[in-house]
């Protein structure tokens, strides 16, 4: 199985940048959506990659954002993985695989129009709008989660197991359950999330036998 892939979002300077590397995530979030509460400067964005990376993966996220804007400022901002939100092209999607790893968002009642069978890009499941905490049905969700897909929405350290135990996502991710205030993190909770999320895939691959003697 392979290892899981753990993404702390919404990452908005440096100090939390260093907490999710020492933390032992994988990846941060930087959100360059306009709308987002947790908007990050390109300038600060790129000052953070060059900090962390290549240790730590640097996801630039966009969303209803022109091609044109998500390459100009993935460049600037030395992001190494963007994740699209929002309706795009095939083309679109087809080109930013040419440069980049994409993350595709999706929400549960459109997944049906995806197919992981499509090359060059990671599916994620997430909510209808991003970024709010709200979690999806994960039960629901079991027959119909792509392989190799992410999970995003509303995980935080209490509920992150049972999403990994009931979906076995390839990666999660998280920003609203991890945040003292909108794009300042928690360390505490930081922690707690990427321990929980290991310790419960590895838990996955190695399932403890109840009947083995403790
Ligand atoms: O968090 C935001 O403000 C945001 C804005 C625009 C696009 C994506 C955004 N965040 C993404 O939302 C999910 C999960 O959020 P949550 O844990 O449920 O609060 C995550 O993929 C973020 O990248």
């Amino acid at each position: 199985m392979p290892a899981l892939r753990v993404k702390i979002c919404g990452t908005t300077n440096l100090p939390d940048a260093l907490l999710s590397l020492d933390a032992g995530a994988d990846a941060i979030g930087l959100i360059f959506a306009p709308i987002s509460k947790r908007l990050v400067s390109v300038e600060t964005a790129r000052q953070i990659s060059v900090a962390v990376g290549p240790a730590l993966g640097r996801v630039g996220v966009f969303l209803d954002q022109p091609l044109s804007e998500v390459l100009r400022t993935a460049e600037r901002a030395r992001v190494s993985a963007v994740q699209i939100h929002g309706p795009v092209s095939s083309l679109y999607l087809q080109t930013l695989e040419r440069y980049y790893p994409v993350l595709r968002v999706v929400r549960p009642a459109d997944l049906q129009q995806f197919s992981q069978a499509t090359p060059g890009h990671t599916l994620m499941l997430d909510a209808p709008t991003p970024g709010s905490g709200k979690a999806l049905d994960w039960q629901a969700l079991r027959p119909v989660f792509p392989a190799g897909g992410w999970l995003a929405g509303g995980l935080g350290p209490e509920n992150v197991a049972e999403a990994i135990r009931a979906l076995h996502p390839a990666g999660v991710d998280a920003v609203s359950r991890l945040e003292r205030s909108p794009g300042v993190k928690d360390p505490l909770r930081v922690r707690a999330f990427v321990q929980a999320a290991r310790q419960a895939h590895h838990t996955l691959e190695y399932p403890i036998n109840e009947s083995y003697p403790q």
